[in-house]
């Protein structure tokens, strides 16, 4: 019989556990749809939940999970909650916390990360979330090469994990190899548990992942299918073993990571997709090598977001700055 992803965990460096198959949160066109989403993913046995200040989502997930709570269908300790920060908040992640917890309805979450190593220049309550200057340029509140108030954003979280009970554990996303090692250096007390990043065949990315993995970092791997238009999908091996298995592509695609150890952040729009990519199929150590090597000749970034040029990642397009950045 074929295992299920939902039955997953793994553990993380301080102890604690995380669920492998978490429902990605980034907006669809009406946001008012999370809140179905959620209940359908909830339903189906997903116990973990992604989402973020920034995705403006929040207030639905919370609707969602009012519901879930009061039919009885989980308990808030059954459920994962991961949120983050957003790098115009960078000087109050408290004040971004408490306004995720506010509309989620909760008063702690599993896991909150810095969503990106960068600082930018947001008000009091990290708005506008994209400062731009007349010339339409980010306006960074240091320079995004050489600054490390990055670090200071977080010791912040650092801050809450000691002098309040509002978050379980803390991590990052969007960190490269040189970012995190600077982190790792200036960590105070408690060492991210979490790195988030894309991950898929199309972007392997195998030095990232063998830090984070020798420094204790679990990897959660986002954007699965290559965010819109789902380009991982369209891979003949992709298709191949999706039959061989009996199983959806997208359940290969999740099953690339979790077989190895990653959570993974699927999103989806279609309630009848979120139900039926739960299957976690056994694929084999020479086909989760295959699918691996697809992306080593020419890997492809889908998230090329302004924010992430100069942060040390290989193959961001646009990105003019050397790969040897440090
Ligand atoms: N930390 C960070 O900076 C980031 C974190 N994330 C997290 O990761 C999550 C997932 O990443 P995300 O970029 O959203 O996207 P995914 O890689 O999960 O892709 C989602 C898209 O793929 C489509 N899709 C999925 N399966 C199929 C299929 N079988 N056929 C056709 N289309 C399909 C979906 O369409 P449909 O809706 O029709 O199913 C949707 O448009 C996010 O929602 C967020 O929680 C994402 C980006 C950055
Ligand atoms: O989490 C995130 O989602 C958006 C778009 O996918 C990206 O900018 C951000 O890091």
């Amino acid at each position: 019989m074929t295992q299920l992803a939902t039955d997953v965990d793994f553990v993380l460096s301080n102890g604690k556990t995380i669920p492998a198959l978490g429902l990605g949160t980034v907006p669809p066109e009406d946001p008012h749809e999370l809140k179905e989403q959620v209940i359908t993913a909830v339903k189906a046995g997903y116990r973990h939940i992604d989402t973020a200040w920034y995705y403006g989502t929040e207030e639905y997930i919370g609707q969602a999970l009012k519901q879930l709570f009061e039919e009885g269908i989980v308990k808030r300790e059954d459920l994962f909650i991961t949120t983050k920060v957003w790098p115009s908040f960078w000087r109050n992640p408290e004040k971004s916390l408490d306004k995720s917890l506010a509309d989620l309805g909760l008063d702690y979450v599993d896991l909150f990360l810095q969503h990106w190593p960068v600082v930018l220049h947001g008000d009091e309550n990290g708005l506008p979330p994209q400062p731009r200057d007349k010339d339409g340029k980010l306006i960074y509140d240091d320079d995004p090469v050489s600054g490390i108030k990055y670090i200071d954003a977080y010791h912040s979280l650092e801050d809450i994990m000691d002098n309040t009970s509002k978050v379980k554990s803390i991590g990052v996303s969007n960190y490269s190899i040189p970012k995190l090692r600077k982190l790792l250096a200036a960590v105070r007390k408690h060492k991210p548990v979490v790195n988030q990043i894309e991950y898929h065949p199309l972007l392997p990315q195998q030095d990232l992942v063998k830090y984070c993995y020798d420094n204790g970092v679990h990897i959660s791997a986002y954007s699965p299918v290559g965010s819109n238009g789902a380009p991982v999908l369209k891979l003949q091996l992709i298709n191949e073993l999706a039959s061989k298995y009996d199983v959806s592509v997208n359940e290969i695609a999740n099953a690339y990571h979790i077989l190895q150890g990653r959570s993974v952040l699927p999103r989806s729009s279609n309630l009848e997709r979120i139900k039926s990519i739960i299957r976690l199929p056994n694929l084999t150590t020479e086909e989760l090598n295959a699918l691996y090597q697809i992306g080593v000749e020419s890997p492809t970034r889908y998230i090329n977001d302004e924010w992430g040029y100069g942060l040390g990642f290989k193959w961001w397009k646009g990105d003019t700055l050397s790969k040897d950045f440090d």
